[in-house]
């Protein structure tokens, strides 16, 4: 039979299939009960909805979206909402799964979830954009709660419109109910570190990485698939926290390269007039495919699934890649990594910081009293550091490469959570 390599193929590799490969990979190392097994296989619960917006030209479209609950053995359902044009059920279903598997590496008491909403917003007013968020939570609202299932921000979506989904929400309820999602402005309670959190958290990976395995990383390289949120928060501590250079940045539109590294503010600056990191002045032009194949330190893919895959991860030569997208890497290539030496920090780790400080915005949430930025990096740091230790423990334990050795951990905890409640 053919593997996934051998098969020429140019279409992604489906998320929720690769999602429970994983699973599957990592269950049959430990052994896992076969009814466990059963069971995490599957999300808990799923919702498919049809939004209706009223649009600018007075026309009204039917969006359809999903907010699927992949399980809550552990606390509240938990997890961002992504507004895409290519965005479908079974991405969701796997990004769900991942988020249930990375509140349980951290260690935070919450279960997985993800919303999506098949949408293009670049081609969308702010008036449509508040319309959709609004409409959206009406119709997936009645899932949603602080006990139920906290939302957050993803692809394509902000703290902006966090606010207009708290806000409709809060009318839903006929009270302010903010601690509904996380993710906020700070003046609707959002917390102090949130911005950068997802960066934070990879950053303090690679750190913990490059210590290991011996790599000084001052004045060392860096490249970056994907210039949002997730991003360019990276560039920027990458520079500010590690001494390194980021030679080499992508979004949706190109790609830059400049050896001499690029400058934080500028470009930031420029992306935010142009829309684009593309032309940015001092850079040649590069597409993906290069920046992904750069004789860097570190590869930071940053932006969405199946960036590295059977295609190009012969063709890798970063020493560390860090993952903070969900799912950028494909098993086949996760294999050929391992096999090469490089050392990769799977996202369930790696992008983890994100929803630990939403974690820390529902504390603040509910208890009323709001942290100094230093605490919310204190306590990042603390739980950062205590994952990517367990991670490694497994790692050696188990001889596995470092996502199988954190699905390991996770899979243990959430079962252990659903045993002793009963449920297999
Ligand atoms: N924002 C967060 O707190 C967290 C985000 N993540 C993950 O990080 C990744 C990025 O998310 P955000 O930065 O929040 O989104 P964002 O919407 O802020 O930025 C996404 C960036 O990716 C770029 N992009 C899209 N398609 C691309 C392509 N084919 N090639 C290169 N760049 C492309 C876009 O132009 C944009 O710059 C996603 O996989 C997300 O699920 C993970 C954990 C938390
Ligand atoms: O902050 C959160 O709750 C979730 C962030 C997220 O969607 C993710 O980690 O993929």
């Amino acid at each position: 039979m053919l593997d996934a390599c051998s098969t020429a193929r140019s279409a992604k590799e489906n998320p929720f299939d690769i999602a429970r490969r994983q699973l599957d990979d990592a269950a049959s190392i430990i052994g896992l009960d076969a009814e466990v097994l059963e069971l995490l296989r599957w999300p808990m619960r799923e919702m498919h909805v049809t939004i209706p917006v009223k649009m600018d030209d007075g026309s009204v479209h039917a969006f359809h979206g999903f907010r699927v609950q992949y399980n809550d053995a552990r606390g509240p359902n938990k997890g961002g909402i992504r507004f895409h044009p290519d965005e479908t059920i079974d991405t969701v279903r796997a990004l769900a799964a991942w988020m249930t598997w990375k509140t349980a590496v951290l260690d935070i008491p919450l279960g997985g979830a993800k919303g999506g909403v098949i949408c293009n917003p670049k081609a969308m007013s702010p008036g449509e954009l508040e319309r959709l968020s609004r409409s959206y939570i009406r119709q997936v609202g009645r899932l949603l709660g602080l006990e139920k299932d906290v939302p957050a921000p993803d692809v394509y979506t902000t703290p902006q419109i966090m606010a207009w989904m708290a806000d409709e929400y809060s009318f839903m309820q006929g009270h302010n109910d903010f601690g509904v999602i996380t993710g906020k402005p700070l003046a609707l309670g959002g917390s102090l570190g949130r911005g950068d959190a997802t960066a934070r958290g990879g950053i303090i990976c690679i750190r913990e990485a490059a210590r290991m395995l011996g790599i000084d990383l001052t004045g060392k390289t860096a490249a970056i698939n994907g210039y949002g949120n997730a991003g360019a928060f990276a560039h920027k501590l990458a520079v500010e926290l590690l001494g390194m250079k980021v030679v080499a940045v992508s979004d949706s539109k190109g790609g830059i390269f400049n050896p001499d590294g690029l400058e934080h503010t500028a470009l930031t600056e420029y992306k935010k007039r142009t829309g684009s990191v593309a032309g940015f002045p001092g850079s040649t032009s590069l597409t993906d495919t290069a920046l992904l194949e750069l004789d860097v330190t570190v590869l930071i893919p940053a932006a969405l699934e199946d960036e590295i895959s059977c295609r190009n991860a012969r063709n890798i030569r970063a020493s560390i890649v860090a993952e903070l997208a969900n799912g950028p890497t494909t098993p086949e290539a996760d294999k050929i990594l391992h096999e090469r030496g490089i050392y990769l920090i799977p996202d369930l780790l790696c992008n983890a910081g994100g929803v630990t400080v939403s974690y820390f915005e529902m504390v603040q949430n509910s208890s009323g009293w709001y942290w100094e930025e230093e605490s919310v990096h204190r306590q990042l740091e603390k739980k950062m550091t205590a994952a990517i230790k367990t991670v490694h423990q497994s790692a050696v334990q188990y001889r596995v490469d470092n996502r199988t050795a954190a699905m390991i951990v996770a899979i243990r905890r959430v079962a252990e959570a659903m045993k002793l409640r009963g449920w297999v």
